[in-house]
């Protein structure tokens, strides 16, 4: 009891009721007076403590995130990129090439490289999908002389590092978050890269002086529930049906204000489900091989009304010749330092096959190129953001891109299949490595 009145005294208590034993007086005032003044101190003290600490641990965020990690900066790494931007040809381009280990980056980068133009590959090597194929992809470019920078679009500083070594002709942008279903399970992913890594990029463009002309990978997913076919460019594209269709159109409209307010020349190619060899695990056609060859079912969507789910499946090669002949007829940009001169062209094209095949028919193309029978377990396509079809009005690509793709999906699923078996190998039915 004792113990506990004492406990009361120091107490806070409401007005009126604190108990203490400094009655009145001088006394009072002395120890309010030191107790308060002792007590600034400490929370004085404690603050600069606290700001201290916050200041060196921002730093050491700074020098980890924003500028470049230990792989980047310095001396040979300059002269690496200086190397492989090197043209050797007349006329020839400087062309950055973002998320160069990926898919189509690396098949684009090849083909700039093998006639001549200087290519500087730059990839943050994520993992949405197995990062030693995209080491591979690396390896791949690197015996053809084509160094890529490991870093993110997102990393402003590098960037602007990278265009002061470098004055980059053309960008060839293809760095994104893509997959349509993933976009339910990592929604933030698809806004870092596809909207905060493409301002990141247009930023560093537009007060790169030149400034680039720059083509891009947007998507066919932006026709989302359109169901007017084909997919013609002046199409309403208001109706995205998944997060990652939103983020490609969003990129639409963000590159439509750089040309207008910076002069920045840009083109937007709409990519319509493109395949081949070194492609993407995370695809349908990538994963059902490796299913099938290891005995493994797989789910095979299917539309309301037991409708087939349709396709416009669009063969690497084709994809790679319209992106060079988007860079080819690119316009150069017309700003310089961040300030517009005049107007600067923009342009937007469907890259697709235009001859849409069911997901049944693509299954039966690789059943045959395998000699093995899929085990399918057929399911109504779930609401993850699919579309049911998708097919391409090319008119557009051919008129002003000469584009004419010439593989069907047959051709080109042999020589997937033919590239999967040598990459990975075919050992009683299962894949290896
Ligand atoms: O053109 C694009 O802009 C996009 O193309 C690609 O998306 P999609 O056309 O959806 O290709 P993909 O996943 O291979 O599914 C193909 C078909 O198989 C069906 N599908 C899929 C998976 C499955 O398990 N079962 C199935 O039936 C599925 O329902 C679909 O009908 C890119 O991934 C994307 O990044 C983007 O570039």
């Amino acid at each position: 009891m004792a113990l506990k009145a004492e406990e009361e005294q120091f107490l806070p208590s409401t007005p009126g009721k604190f108990k203490d034993k400094w009655s009145s007086g001088k006394n009072r005032q002395f120890y309010r007076c030191f107790a308060s003044t002792s007590t600034m101190f400490l929370w004085a003290l404690f603050l600069v403590a606290l700001t201290a600490a916050y200041l060196s641990f921002q730093s050491f965020v700074d020098s980890g995130n924003k500028f470049f990690s230990a792989a980047c900066g310095g001396a040979h790494w300059e002269k690496q990129i200086r190397s492989s931007a090197q043209i050797h040809r007349h006329n020839g381009f400087a062309v950055l090439v973002t998320g160069a280990a990926g898919f189509v980056g690396s098949h684009v980068s090849l083909a700039l490289k093998k006639r001549g133009d200087g290519v500087v590959g730059l990839d943050n090597f994520n993992n949405y999908y197995d990062v030693s194929l995209k080491k591979a992809r690396k390896s791949l470019l690197n015996n053809h002389n084509i160094f890529i920078v490991e870093g993110d679009i997102n990393d402003g500083r590098m960037l602007a590092k990278l265009f002061e070594i470098v004055h980059f002709s053309h960008v060839m942008h293809l760095a994104a978050q893509a997959g349509v279903r993933y976009a339910m399970e990592n929604p933030q992913s698809y806004v870092h890269s596809n909207i905060a890594g493409l301002v990141s990029l247009l930023e560093a463009c537009k007060t790169a002086d030149p400034q680039p002309a720059i083509v891009w990978a947007s998507s066919s997913s932006v026709y989302g529930l359109n169901d007017k076919v084909p997919f013609s460019e002046s199409d309403q594209t208001d109706r995205p049906a998944s997060l990652y269709a939103a983020t490609k159109k969003a990129g639409e409209e963000i590159t439509h204000t750089y040309n207008h307010i910076y002069g920045l020349s840009i083109t937007g190619l709409r990519f319509f489900t493109v395949y081949g060899p070194w492609g993407r695990p995370d695809m349908a056609y990538f994963s059902f091989t490796r299913n099938i060859l290891q005995g493994k079912p797989i789910t095979v969507y299917r539309g309301k009304n037991r409708v087939d789910l349709a396709r416009d499946f669009t063969y690497i090669d084709d994809i790679v010749r319209g992106c060079v002949a988007s860079l080819d007829t690119s316009k150069k940009s017309t700003g310089s330092g961040g300030k517009k001169r005049g107007p600067a062209q923009y342009r937007i094209f469907n890259l697709g096959n235009t001859s849409p095949v069911t997901v049944p028919q693509m299954v039966g193309i690789l059943e045959k190129q395998l000699r093995v029978k899929a085990k399918k377990n057929v399911i109504e396509m779930p609401g993850n953001g699919d579309v049911p079809f998708t097919h391409a009005n090319i008119s557009s690509a051919r008129r002003e891109l000469g584009y004419k793709p010439t593989t069907d999906l047959q051709t080109g699923l042999k020589k997937f299949v033919k590239w999967y078996l040598s990459y990975y190998g075919y050992n009683n039915g299962q894949s290896v490595k």
